[in-house]
């Protein structure tokens, strides 16, 4: 039971809490180095020289994110005599920091605008298409359906010119985006060369960082050290400090990555062997947010265009991809509404499913009429895709070791309408024997580490070490030649196996394709993905078959979309492989189209 109100006892009136006017701050003397410099550390009088050459350098070249203050600042009433905003020492730092490397939101924004690329490429154009010249791919999404299977007429024309004016200004804005980025780079640079040449960047050695980490660790200053030993890396015997290794800083930027961002060292130190410090630090910053809501349009069920104008009618704020025909990003949803829970999302006509996951299917490109298995299945996202793509036609076996994941998968199924999926629960493995050479294409999209997703679950930034690692790396190479194994050889049309993992490290993804290569008569072709970087062909001690760069890297700091990586296959014939020379020789006619 609750308490009975007293509605006589009102609250006396008076100024509210913001209404009050605050005292003028008071700033501690000792911030001032010209008063007292004797009170003043080693590190504060340096960071105090830092302060002065950087407001020497503003008043000079003044940036432009500086002028545009001064007008909102006119209405704060914080202006010099001449008009011009007087800049405290944290707009300082802020400027500086931006100029050092992007802010986050300046990553997000042109990140953001990865997904809106205009690539030339759609579901019909990219993906699968003219494998090595041999196969057209021109079934995807709803672009060619002259009348779904809920009598849609097709309309593409208007949705193509559509499309076009919003590439077009999306593409405009990027570029002036990139430019201005470009700019602000260069003028960050210049300004940090000659303010290093003058103080020098100086960063305490190992054992004070150590220390430092292990008495109390101060996050602003490991930010700011990252960023400075970022900058030394970056152009190392020009910058270093006099005496000191290239090993010596690696070590305390990776000491630094680790803490400020909360990774054990293991996975930090692969990310480290991945990227470069300055890309290294967009990644980790890409993973500290989370990526756009991304929909697909169940084809089977209505149209892309019809979707998202009954969403917008709910208040759904929706945009396209452009790369892609079913794609929609979900820009802004009202607070009552749940996406997982409106009219459209019940009657099956889009799946939440983040915009990489279209990847796969894309480079499978499967056909009506095919008999396809998606090996490692649940919840079914990917196998929903396949099934709209062959317009429920032929056959998918859609299966899953996990029986509880199983049962997301059924749910997606009837929710979506999907009547060509047998859906069992076998150990991938099994396949080669429970069904050989039965599939015209083979859907792999392998159990592994996550270090592409790492924004949706950050347990694994601290959960994974190497024996993890090697685990995923095995299962993935017994699970790959057993979806080889189940594929009928390549017959002009089909014979195709994709590889794909949510994962980023060369372990589960290279050395898996490389493993395969070597084990059986395959070879990888492109995947038809205008989107994502190039395979390894070399990393670290490792060398990969050349033809491992039509192999497909997304990164989330890259495209704004989960890390991912694809890679197609194609069969030659069944059994082992010949010696790795005679492959060479087979394929030394068959021209590999860099990418
Ligand atoms: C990356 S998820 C698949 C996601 C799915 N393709 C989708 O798009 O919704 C990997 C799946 O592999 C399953 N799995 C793990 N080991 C397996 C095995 N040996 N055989 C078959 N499935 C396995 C897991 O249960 C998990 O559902």
């Amino acid at each position: 039971m609750g308490r009975a109100a007293n509605f006589q006892d009102k609250p006396k009136k008076g100024p509210g809490r913001k209404a009050r006017k605050q005292k003028d701050p008071v700033f501690p003397r000792a911030t001032n180095d010209e008063d007292e410099p004797k009170k003043l550390s080693r590190r504060q009088r340096i960071r105090a020289r830092k302060r002065t050459l950087k407001q020497e350098a503003v008043k000079t070249n003044p940036p432009k994110k500086m002028k545009k203050m001064n007008t909102k600042q006119k209405v704060d009433g914080d202006l010099d005599s001449e008009g011009e905003h007087q800049f405290s020492s944290d707009e300082m730092e802020e400027f500086t920091n931006n100029i050092k490397t992007n802010s986050v939101e300046e990553t997000q924004a042109k990140t953001k605008f990865a997904l809106f690329e205009k690539d030339g490429s759609s579901d019909e154009d990219s993906g699968g298409g003219n494998e090595d010249g041999e196969e057209e791919n021109d079934d995807f999404g709803v672009g060619n359906e002259d009348e779904n299977d809920m009598g849609f007429q097709d309309d593409d024309d208007d949705d193509d010119d559509d499309d076009d004016d919003d590439e077009k200004d999306i593409e405009k804005l990027s570029k002036k985006i990139e430019k201005k980025e470009k700019k602000k780079r260069a003028a960050g640079d210049a300004y940090l060369e000659e303010s290093a040449e003058k103080i020098g960047i100086q960063i305490p050695s190992l054992e004070e960082v150590q220390q430092e980490d292990e008495d109390s660790p101060d996050l602003p200053n490991i930010n700011a050290r990252i960023k400075d030993t970022a900058f030394v890396l970056a152009d190392f015997s020009k910058r270093r400090e006099e005496g000191r290794s290239r090993s010596e800083y690696l070590a305390i930027f990776l000491k630094d990555l680790s803490t400020y961002y909360s990774y054990n060292t293991f996975l930090m130190e692969k990310l480290l062997d991945m990227f470069g410090p300055t890309e290294l630090i967009e990644f980790l910053e890409a993973n500290e947010l989370p990526r756009p809501v991304t929909i697909r349009t169940n084809t089977l069920k209505t149209r892309r265009k019809v979707l998202a104008t009954a969403l917008i009618a709910r208040g759904i704020d929706v945009d396209v991809i452009t790369w892609s025909k079913v794609g929609l990003i979900v820009m802004r949803t009202p607070g009552n509404v749940t996406l997982g829970a409106t009219p459209e999302y019940l009657a099956g006509q889009y799946i939440l499913q983040g915009a990489s996951s279209f990847l796969p299917v894309m480079a499978l490109a499967p056909k009506e009429g095919e008999k396809v298995l998606d090996m490692c299945a649940a919840p079914g996202g990917k196998s929903t895709h396949i099934a709209a793509i062959m317009r429920n036609t032929g056959m998918i076996v859609c299966n899953d070791l996990n029986r509880d994941r199983v049962k997301a998968l059924v749910g997606n199924f009837h929710r979506m309408g999907i009547t060509n999926a047998v859906i069992t629960s076998h150990d991938g493995r099994a396949f080669a024997k429970l069904m050989p050479r039965a599939f015209d294409r083979v859907l792999l999209d392998a159990p592994c580490s996550g270090t592409g997703v790492i924004s949706k679950d950050e347990r694994v930034k601290t959960s994974k070490d190497l024996k993890d690692v090697q685990r995923c790396s095995h299962i993935q190479k017994e699970l790959l030649l057993a979806a080889i194994d189940s594929v009928h050889k390549f017959d002009g049309q089909n014979g195709y196996i994709i590889y794909s993992t949510c994962s980023i490290l060369v372990e589960e993804n290279e050395a898996v394709i490389e493993y395969a290569l070597k084990k059986r008569n395959v070879k990888i072709v492109p995947t038809g993905l205008d989107i994502g970087k190039s395979g390894y062909v070399r990393y670290r001690q490792h060398r990969f078959h050349p033809s491992m760069q039509l192999c497909k890297r997304v990164y989330p700091h890259s495209y704004n979309m989960d890390g991912f990586f694809v890679a197609k296959l194609k069969k030659l014939s069944d059994g082992v492989p010949k010696t790795t020379q005679d492959k060479a020789e087979d394929e030394e006619d068959e021209s590999i189209t860099p990418t």
